[in-house]
């Protein structure tokens, strides 16, 4: 399998303050990845990197050309006068004169995420399940084949946070979807996701879910 993502020699710094230094992994397409470590170890810090909204200090990071990156931001409260409909809100990045195609693309992009039916329903009244469906609807409107999530389940309820990772388990086994996800979430990640990117002693080691050590869960 062909690799998505090559990360070498990676280091980042804010002013003297060392976050990481020599991280190297690639992901390969269709993996799906839980991006772990504690509080402030560095995985928004990464994440912002690889979107290309932060430069780091040194080094490399090749994305292969073809890839399309969807990203779902860390949960942020919509306030309860959002006068946008669900819908809307997904429709945000289409042209505001859509075509049949643009339509057809946001119903089954609404049907995909089952959404279909409270489409209408504000974003401010939807529940934290809905609202972070809409934000993974509105990502996947432009056909990503890379999605990250940073911290997608973080405030969401048990029954919210399956019905979300069930989806994402079914974008990776329908369209080959690579997932990478950000999550404190062991036992989720143990559940959903197969690989692993720890930040461990300022630095990222890598490996499968199933042989991540109980340790790291407490
Ligand atoms: N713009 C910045 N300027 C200075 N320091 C920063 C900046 N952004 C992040 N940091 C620091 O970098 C470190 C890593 O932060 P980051 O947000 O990446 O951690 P995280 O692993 O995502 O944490 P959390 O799990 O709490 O979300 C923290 O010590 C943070 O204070």
């Amino acid at each position: 399998m062909s690799d998505v993502l090559t990360v070498k020699n990676l280091a980042m710094q804010f002013e003297d303050k060392e976050i990481f230094s020599n991280v190297n992994f690639s992901l390969k397409k269709g993996s799906t990845t839980a991006l772990l470590g504690a509080n402030g170890s560095g995985k928004t810090t990464i994440i912002r990197i690889l979107m290309g909204m932060l430069q780091p200090t040194s080094g490399q990071v090749d994305f292969n050309s073809e890839t399309k990156i969807g990203y779902v931001p860390q949960f942020r409260n919509i306030d309860a006068d959002y006068p946008l409909s669900i819908r809307a809100f997904v429709e945000l990045d289409t042209p505001l004169f859509k075509n049949a195609a643009v339509k057809e693309r946001v119903n089954h992009i609404l049907e995909e995420t089952n959404l279909t039916e409270i489409q209408n329903t504000r974003m401010g009244e939807a529940s934290g399940g809905q609202k972070q469906r809409a934000y993974l609807a509105q990502a996947l409107i432009d056909r990503p084949d890379f999605i990250i999530l940073d911290e997608a389940t973080a405030s969401l309820d048990p029954m919210a946070k399956v019905e979300l990772m069930e989806l994402i388990n079914h974008l990776n086994e329908k369209h080959h979807m690579t997932v990478l996800f950000t999550t404190h979430d062991i036992p989720l990640a143990r559940k959903y996701m197969k690989d692993y990117l720890l930040f461990e002693n300022k630095t990222l080691v890598s490996g499968q879910m199933a042989n991540l050590s109980r340790e790291v869960e407490s």
